[in-house]
């Protein structure tokens, strides 16, 4: 008997479909949906899709916006600016409030849920108190869960988050105690990092002993939220376990010497299993929420990932495709070969869904918050004005008659990760200037153009290496000597693999992919087509497709990710591509940004030397 048939016959009255289901528990209902979270910086969202993967809602809890009694500011609590943390008991609540939501604005169904997975900012911590434990396991289904794990759920009640640059001095020693940072690459994928969690756990370690000792648990942001629906802890998952620095990003499992170093013997047992690959189901939604929202049985919790790699996961590559997303930070993401190599100024993660692949990604800390400052500043905190501003000046911002005086900036409001620099930075003509002359577009316009090319130029010029072009734009002398090695030893990207090194077009994703102006910005500079999915919220398209996965592999209906989502499209009659183009590069722009590169390159070293 096929699926096909079976489905049929449970379509054609309410009888059949009730006998068929109570015989083939297994089966997948036609209503069955796929919940995707996404606790991203500024917000937690949710994403449902079904069967055939369109989405049937899609909603968020903003963190400032609707919990002010945490006095977030963009989602995090800054204090004497390198340390970024954010309350954890905020994100349980948020959770209350989104599923609440859920049920209250749209009337949603929760037992048509199959399964869930999620997406979290990457590398943030939480660190479970002794005894956490035995309160997940007896959630009481007349309460919300924020009453119910109060602060004292957690040893450290405010977790660290990505933002955070507290930890140089553990990041030196990590490097320290392998031989130096190209070592730790090669072993994690990534040079140390100061928001990497190894380094933030040993910091913890060494100077909170007491409430490290008093840890049960130490959860990434996405294990964390995982958690929350098994009612015990969940497993930390391959992708998201490759930016910790502990995780040994070849085998895929934890490295003894790395966990001793930042936190001791006892770390292992913090950290509880091995890393578990995509695709696969971690465990059965936990009672209370059977209780508290109706959610059935069968639902399954398959593992939750980082926000970057379900942000991948959601944009289905093709050979060529690289994805730029726009969130809080910006983000290039590549579908990287089995044998690519680590870089020290990229990451190198576990592919989300094939176990033998990788994912290449580059992150910029300065965003979406300092175009948005840039924006309030100069653009009178209008996106429409800013984008006018961002057209209205020639590339390069060289006025005409004069297009060697090019006018760069580099806007590092907080510790940037690459380059490791800090503060805003002008020159003008070769030189520095305190403000950019005016002259015919007038400063404001100046500045709105220089950051967006900054940003978008050092994503060119970092993404060649990342492919292993090797065109020697490197920034610093560290980066200088691994390029040198990698041409004396021939380690470059295995050509065989189905993955060029030259890439062919952009698949934009986060906030400011809504934005047409960045996005022709972007493909001018990248010499490269952009293009965007109907979904700016791709990290939740993402988990949701995870959930979906990991429900067809346990009941043998696709063997892979990509099965999946061909058979998907089959049954949809689809094209094949479900990305729309919304920016060809300009061939004379594109000329321009080429005679941009080495300067660039000089004057972004001049920027990093000062740190
Ligand atoms: N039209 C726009 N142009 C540029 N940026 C925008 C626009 N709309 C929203 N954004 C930016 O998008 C960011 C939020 O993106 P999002 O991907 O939701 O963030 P996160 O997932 O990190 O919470 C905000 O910081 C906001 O400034
Ligand atoms: O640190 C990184 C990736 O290494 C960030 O990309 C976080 O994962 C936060 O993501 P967004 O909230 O900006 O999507």
């Amino acid at each position: 008997m096929t699926l096909p048939f079976l489905h049929g016959v449970a379509q054609r009255s309410p009888t059949s479909a009730f006998v068929i289901y109570s015989l083939f528990p297994t089966l997948a209902r036609p209503d069955d949906v796929y919940l995707g979270l996404d606790l991203s910086t500024q917000q937690l969202k949710c994403t449902v899709i079904n069967n055939q993967h369109h989405i049937v809602l899609e909603d968020a809890v903003n963190f400032d916006k609707d919990l002010p009694e945490f006095a977030t500011r963009n989602g995090a609590i800054e204090e004497d600016g390198d340390v970024v943390t954010v309350p954890t008991l905020m994100w349980v609540k948020a959770l209350d409030m989104l599923i609440e939501k859920m049920r209250k604005d749209y009337g949603f169904n929760f037992g048509r849920v199959r399964g869930i997975a999620g997406a979290g900012q990457q590398h943030g911590s939480v660190y479970w108190a002794r005894g956490a434990s035995d309160l997940l396991s007896s959630l009481n289904p007349s309460q919300p869960l924020h009453t119910q794990l109060g602060e004292a759920t957690f040893a450290i009640p405010r977790s660290p988050i990505w933002q955070d640059a507290s930890t140089t001095e553990q990041c030196r020693a990590l490097e320290e105690v392998v031989g130096g940072p190209q070592k730790l690459a090669d072993l994690t994928g990534s040079r140390a990092y100061e928001r990497f969690t190894g380094n933030q756990i040993a910091k913890i370690h060494q100077h909170s002993p007491m409430a490290y000792a008093s840890t049960e648990r130490i959860s990434l942001v996405s294990s964390f939220l995982a958690t929350l629906f098994l009612g015990r802890y969940a497993p930390i998952d391959t992708a998201d376990g490759s930016g910790m620095n502990l995780m040994n990003v070849r085998t895929r499992r934890w490295e003894p010497e790395l966990l001793k170093q930042c936190g001791g013997p006892e770390l292992r047992d913090k950290l509880g299993e091995e890393p578990v690959e995509g695709g696969t189901v971690v465990g059965k939604i936990d009672e209370y929420w059977i209780k508290k929202w109706g959610f059935k049985e069968d639902c399954i919790i398959a593992p939750f990932t980082g926000d970057n790699p379900a942000t991948l996961v959601s944009m289905n590559l093709l050979p060529g495709d690289c994805v730029v997303s726009l969130g809080t930070s910006d983000t290039v993401l590549l579908y990287l070969p089995p044998n690519a190599r680590a870089t020290i100024d990229s990451h190198l993660l576990a592919h989300p869904t094939d176990p033998h692949a990788n994912m290449g990604m580059l992150c910029y800390k300065n965003g979406s918050l300092v175009r948005k400052h840039v924006r309030n500043e100069y653009a009178a905190s209008n996106w429409i004005r800013f984008n006018e501003l961002l057209r209205s000046v020639p590339p390069g911002g060289a006025e005409e008659g004069d297009p060697r005086c090019r006018r760069y900036g580099f806007y590092y409001l907080q510790q940037e990760i690459v380059p490791f620099a800090r503060g805003v930075h002008r020159f003008e003509g070769g030189e520095e200037v305190e403000e950019f002359s005016g002259a015919k577009h007038g400063i404001a316009a100046h500045n709105v153009r220089a950051l967006i090319e900054s940003q978008f130029m050092s994503m060119k010029v970092r993404t060649s290496r990342m492919l292993g072009d090797g065109d020697g734009n490197d920034v610093d002398a560290e980066d200088a000597a691994e390029e040198e090695r990698r041409d004396r030893d021939g380690d470059r990207l295995d050509d065989d693999y189905d993955h060029p090194s030259k890439l062919r077009r952009v698949l934009a994703a986060g906030g400011a992919s809504r934005n047409p102006a960045l996005l022709q910005a972007l493909a001018d500079v990248l010499d490269l087509p952009v293009h965007v999915q109907s979904e700016t919220n791709s990290a939740g398209l993402g988990a949701a497709l995870l959930a979906r996965y990991a429900v067809v592999r346990e009941k043998g209906e696709a063997a892979t990710f990509k099965d999946m989502m061909d058979q998907t499209r089959k049954d949809k009659k689809g094209t094949g591509d479900d990305h729309l183009l919304v920016g060809r590069p300009d061939p004379v722009k594109v000329a321009v940004y080429e005679g941009m590169v080495d300067e660039f390159v000089r004057l972004e070293k001049i920027v990093v030397a000062r740190q």
